[in-house]
């Protein structure tokens, strides 16, 4: 990367305050482009889902992981908890969605229960041998009694698709017959999952993040306190892909301490270790035994650590500085927090990110843990809090005694409780990740880059004033 003639400034500088500048090039297609990542972590995409509670949870794992990206299951999770988490998730088909089930002879309000769990809002009602017999969507349940059975208002005009069918064959029989969706059975007619118009076109996009086995990949994260070796170990018997050690001020003692007995456990999965902000905290992490640094302090949407304490960085200069480090050393770094649209994505790889970790703009999707709540005003939204806020402190510190709880509890640098909206045209993840991803790739075809180590190489960054930034929004409603 390079900055517009050279010029580099001599401030620190976040994501708003950069622009690349269009270079000469010679990629045809924005579908050339190849996002894949090289860092080990095995991902097609560069997303990473951020480890917080309100936003990474089995099925973010599942559905990031389907279309190459990973989530990190957070430290506060029980380690027997992240275990079922990671079987759960490898055992989930590598194209077909994990479809919700349900008999015939249960009610529209189990259906409607369990319907916005998934983006695709469907339910596939099965028979004894889970054979598909029907489908029910909400508008299914529409003016219906809700202890209604569901074999009297389901759909029974099943279009289904076998497993050996490719996405490309799926799309085409789904848009011929006029369907949104269908449950896709193997030989015997037995459900083995769900392929929706969208879906299938997308897995002629995407390739899932695979481990060796072919099962999707996941993430987990440990603290720097307690027995960290055996923990690590435990992750990594339970199938864990990938581990990161994990705490706000990464650049201290007990991180050091913390990664020599990771590593001397044995680990053989890339350790990803943070949060540093600079160079100094990049080569010791990295002596310590860190693959990949993540970066990042206070632009966190959850986060008031800048105005609690002054401390941390504008992003983009942090992700500069550790990623030159980091290649220096020959590893990597991911750009943690502050990403609020696919251009920040684009400038953080531009920087030299490997990966960018997103929080709270998954936190609005169907695909996070939280229930799926509805305002006043009718919008669609999921609560989310930060992993240092008092909320997220007191169920960390909740087996200690009230004494302890009580200390702990005086450090807050989080907000207990946001409501992060869904956007009505973009409910699900993949919604998401089908606009960064575009975003991405236009930005590397601008650049004249076929993948991500090109991005790096060929960006030219220029600085901008706040009113060119202004000018760079749409203005929808005129001015
Ligand atoms: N990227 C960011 O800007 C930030 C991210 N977070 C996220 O919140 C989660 C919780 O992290 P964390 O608060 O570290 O909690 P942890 O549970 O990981 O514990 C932190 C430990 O470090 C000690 N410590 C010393 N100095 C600090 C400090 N300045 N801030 C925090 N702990 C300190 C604490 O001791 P004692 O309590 O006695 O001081 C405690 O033992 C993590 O996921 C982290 O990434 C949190 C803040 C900032
Ligand atoms: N200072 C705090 N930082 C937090 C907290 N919870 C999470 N985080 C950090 O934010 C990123 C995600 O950023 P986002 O803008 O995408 O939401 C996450 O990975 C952490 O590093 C917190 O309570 N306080
Ligand atoms: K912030």
């Amino acid at each position: 990367m390079r900055f517009l003639d050279d010029r580099r400034p001599g401030w620190d500088l976040t994501y708003d305050d950069v622009f690349m500048v269009p270079r000469r090039s010679a990629v045809a297609s924005r579908y050339d482009v190849d996002l894949s990542s090289t860092d080990g972590t095995g991902t097609t995409i560069p997303l990473v889902v951020a480890n917080m509670t309100a936003i990474s949870g089995r099925r973010m794992a599942e559905t990031m992981a389907r279309r190459g990206g990973l989530s990190v299951i957070p430290q506060d999770v029980p380690l027997e908890v992240v275990a079922e988490v990671a079987g759960w998730v490898k055992s989930r088909h590598p194209v077909f969605e994990t479809p919700i089930t349900l008999s015939a002879h249960e009610t529209v309000s189990d259906a409607l229960a369990l319907l916005p769990k998934r983006a695709h809002r469907a339910a596939v009602v099965v028979d004894a041998a889970r054979r598909p017999v029907g489908i029910v969507t909400e508008s299914d349940c529409d003016g219906v009694d809700r202890f209604s059975r569901l074999e009297d208002v389901m759909t029974t005009d099943v279009v289904t698709l076998t497993d050996d069918l490719d996405p490309r064959g799926a799309f085409d029989v789904l848009a011929g017959t006029r369907h949104r969706l269908a449950p896709v059975v193997d030989h015997d007619g037995v459900l083995v999952g769900l392929m929706t118009r969208t879906g299938a076109l997308r897995s002629t996009i995407y390739a899932p993040a695979t481990d060796d086995d072919g099962r999707l990949r996941v993430a987990a994260a440990i603290g720097v306190n307690g027995d960290v070796a055996l923990k690590a170990k435990t992750l990594l018997e339970a199938g864990v892909d990938c581990l990161v050690v994990d705490t706000a001020h990464g650049h201290q003692e007990r991180m050091v301490e913390a990664l020599r007995a990771v590593r001397g456990a044995g680990i053989d999965v890339p350790v990803v270790a943070g949060n540093v902000v600079a160079a100094d905290g990049v080569r010791d992490l990295v002596d310590a035994g860190a693959d990949i640094l993540k970066v990042g302090v206070g632009p966190g949407a959850m986060c008031t650590t800048r105005m609690m304490t002054g401390v941390g960085r504008p992003q983009f200069s942090a992700v500069l500085e550790c990623a030159e480090e980091a290649a220096r050393l020959g590893r990597h770094v991911w750009a943690d927090g502050g990403v609020r649209h696919p251009r920040d994505v684009a400038l953080a790889l531009a920087a030299g990110a490997s990966q960018v970790m997103i929080g709270s703009w998954f936190a609005g999707t169907h695909e996070s843990p939280g229930d799926l709540l509805v305002g006043p005003d009718g919008r669609a939204y999921k609560e989310s809090f930060g992993m240092a806020s008092a909320r997220a402190v007191a169920n960390r510190t909740s087996a200690d005694g009230a004494f302890d709880r009580a200390r702990k509890g005086l450090y807050e640098e989080g907000i207990s409780s946001s409501r992060m909206f869904l956007d009505p045209v973009r409910p699900g993840v993949e919604d998401l990740v089908d606009m960064i991803c575009s975003g991405v790739r236009s930005a590397c075809t601008y650049a004249g880059a076929h993948d991500l180590a090109e991005l790096h190489e060929r960006a030219l960054v220029g600085v901008q004033s706040a009113s060119g930034y202004s000018e760079g929004k749409p203005l929808p409603a005129g001015w």
